[in-house]
């Protein structure tokens, strides 16, 4: 389904990223391949905001990996910012939903490691990550290892990690997937405040419906696999900034969640071989 919704920051600003046509096959041991994803179109505006849900297995961590350049497509192309994707993709930080900090290293050397990688003096790439710490609320605790941080703790100093390098695009794969549910909201309006002051586009995957009305510009569905496709692509029309707790109780909220899960039941309970 090619997809018409997009906010681009200037009409010819190319978008983020483009996909045109992806199809992904893995191959099977004994032979034959697994088709996950089917001629997916999908473009994403810069500054754009976009949630990937679909049932479980689909294709959204495939999708989320085209994009990184972790995977390649065995037809359709990407673009990203107007030039064709080839090998990694260099211009997006990517936050799994595992763990990715190296147990060996303080909070801050944690958030100075990639400053560090690309040739930034070591004093700098320490005061830019004590700045970094400070702005997801950890200041005082740049010394702490990874082990000595709660599972939030972690994952602010994951972001930190991400978002020091300034990449102009931003991959999400269900990164606040092993938090408790308060634990996802603070998560939620941290990562938003954060992001309404540059607006780099997002794509982010979650099974969390509701996290994704929340968070997202733009809801986009897809079917359960094999040959997923876009099935639903929504507008969330609700004013920014949100506070995650309450934007949820908004009728334009509850009114979204019924629609996208009227499309999405179906295909959750085909995931799951039970179909209604
Ligand atoms: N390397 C691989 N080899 C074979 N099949 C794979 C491989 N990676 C993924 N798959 C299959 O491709 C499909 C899509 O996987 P993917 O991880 O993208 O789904 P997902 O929607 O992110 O799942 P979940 O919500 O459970 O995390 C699944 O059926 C999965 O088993």
């Amino acid at each position: 389904m090619q997809s018409t919704v997009g906010s681009a920051r200037s009409e010819n600003a190319p978008p983020a990223i483009a996909f045109s046509g992806i199809s992904v096959a893995y191959p099977l041991k004994g032979g034959g391949r697994y088709v996950a994803l089917s001629e997916t179109d999908l473009v994403i505006a810069d500054g754009e905001f976009t949630a990937i849900v679909g049932p479980t297995g689909c294709g959204k961590s495939t999708l989320l990996n085209v994009a990184a350049g972790l995977v390649p497509a065995a037809s359709g192309g990407c673009a990203v910012f107007g030039r064709p994707l080839a090998g990694l993709n260099r211009d997006a930080g990517y936050l799994f939903q595992a763990d990715s900090l190296m147990p060996w290293k303080t909070a801050r050397d944690n958030v100075a490691v990639g400053l560090s990688v690309r040739g930034v003096a070591k004093m700098e790439a320490r005061d830019r990550a004590q700045a970094w710490l400070t702005r997801v609320g950890l200041a005082p605790m740049g010394d702490r290892y990874p082990h000595q941080l709660s599972g939030g703790q972690k994952k602010r100093v994951a972001l930190a990690q991400m978002l020091i390098l300034e990449p102009k695009l931003l991959l999400m794969d269900e990164p606040f997937g092993p938090l408790d549910a308060q634990t996802r909201i603070v998560m939620g309006d941290l990562l938003l405040s954060l992001w309404s002051a540059e607006r780099k586009a997002v794509l982010f995957v979650t099974h969390d419906l509701e996290e994704a009305i929340a968070l997202a510009d733009r809801v986009v569905v897809l079917s359960a696999g094999p040959q997923a496709r876009i099935i639903a692509d929504h507008r969330v029309a609700l004013p920014r900034p949100r506070e995650l707790a309450e934007s949820r109780h908004e009728p334009e909220f509850v009114a979204l969640h019924r629609a996208i899960w009227a499309a999405l039941k179906d295909e959750v309970m085909k995931a799951y071989g039970d179909v209604v």
